[in-house]
């Protein structure tokens, strides 16, 4: 559908800015259904602002945390993205939200697919707020253009909210949303920091082949926000 651009000078004003934003839709998802869920990207772009968020004035208690796709490896690993959030979101005034995990005890993604599903009936959809990142061959969360899985991952008629991808050119098994449950939102984010992932933006946003880069099917299905710095 679109893609509205907010586009700051540095990440400091960038993340100040992206944090009030998402405060402001998690209260209002609070007021309005008693809780609010918000689902983020791991990845290295979210740091900083994590830890803005973390010590924003919600009520963490009533806010169901999750990710948007998980690397396949142990929660010690740095790969992993629920280590991340754990050093990064999951502290200060945000250690009492409810995060759901979506790495399982499995060994493989596969088999894990119908436990995370089981456990998105716990989180309020459709989701308040999804944050994105995107890589530089245009994957979002981890729907890979060169993996098998892509267009299942991005099949609206599935019905399934999860699926497990084998990247080609990255590591680590994956869970991911698919681009159904990435859609079931009120807001999705579109966060990309530096100039390298704009160069990768135009060149999202002159093709139109939505397997060759994931985050096409995202832009044109959903008013997308960009919140970009350099
Ligand atoms: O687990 C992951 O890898 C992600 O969720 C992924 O989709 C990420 O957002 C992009 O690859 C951008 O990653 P960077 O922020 O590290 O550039």
């Amino acid at each position: 559908m679109a893609l509205m651009k907010q586009l700051f000078t540095t990440t400091e004003q960038l993340n100040r800015s992206f944090a009030a934003n998402i405060c402001r839709l998690l209260r209002a998802g609070i007021e309005e259904n008693g809780r609010a869920s918000l689902v983020v990207s791991g990845g290295r772009t979210p740091a900083a602002l994590f830890t803005a968020l973390s010590n924003a004035n919600v009520e963490w208690d009533k806010v169901d945390i999750s990710l948007a796709d998980e690397r396949w490896v142990d929660n010690s690993d740095d790969a992993s993205n629920e280590k991340m959030l754990r050093a990064k979101l999951l502290i200060n005034n945000a250690a009492s939200a409810n995060f759901i995990p979506l790495k399982t005890q499995h060994a493989n993604a596969e088999d894990a697919v119908q436990e995370c599903t089981a456990n998105l009936q716990n989180i309020h959809t459709p989701f308040d707020v999804v944050i994105l990142g995107m890589g530089e061959d245009g994957h979002t969360a981890s729907l890979f253009p060169c993996s098998e899985q892509i267009s299942d991952g991005l099949d609206m008629e599935s019905g399934n909210a999860y699926i497990a991808v084998k990247p080609t050119t990255a590591p680590n098994q994956r869970m991911s949303l698919t681009l159904p449950a990435i859609l079931n939102s009120k807001q999705i984010f579109l966060h990309l920091t530096g100039e390298g992932k704009k160069t990768v933006l135009d060149t999202v946003l002159s093709g139109s082949d939505e397997q060759a880069m994931p985050i096409r099917a995202v832009i044109n299905n959903a008013e997308v926000k960009l919140m970009w710095a350099p």
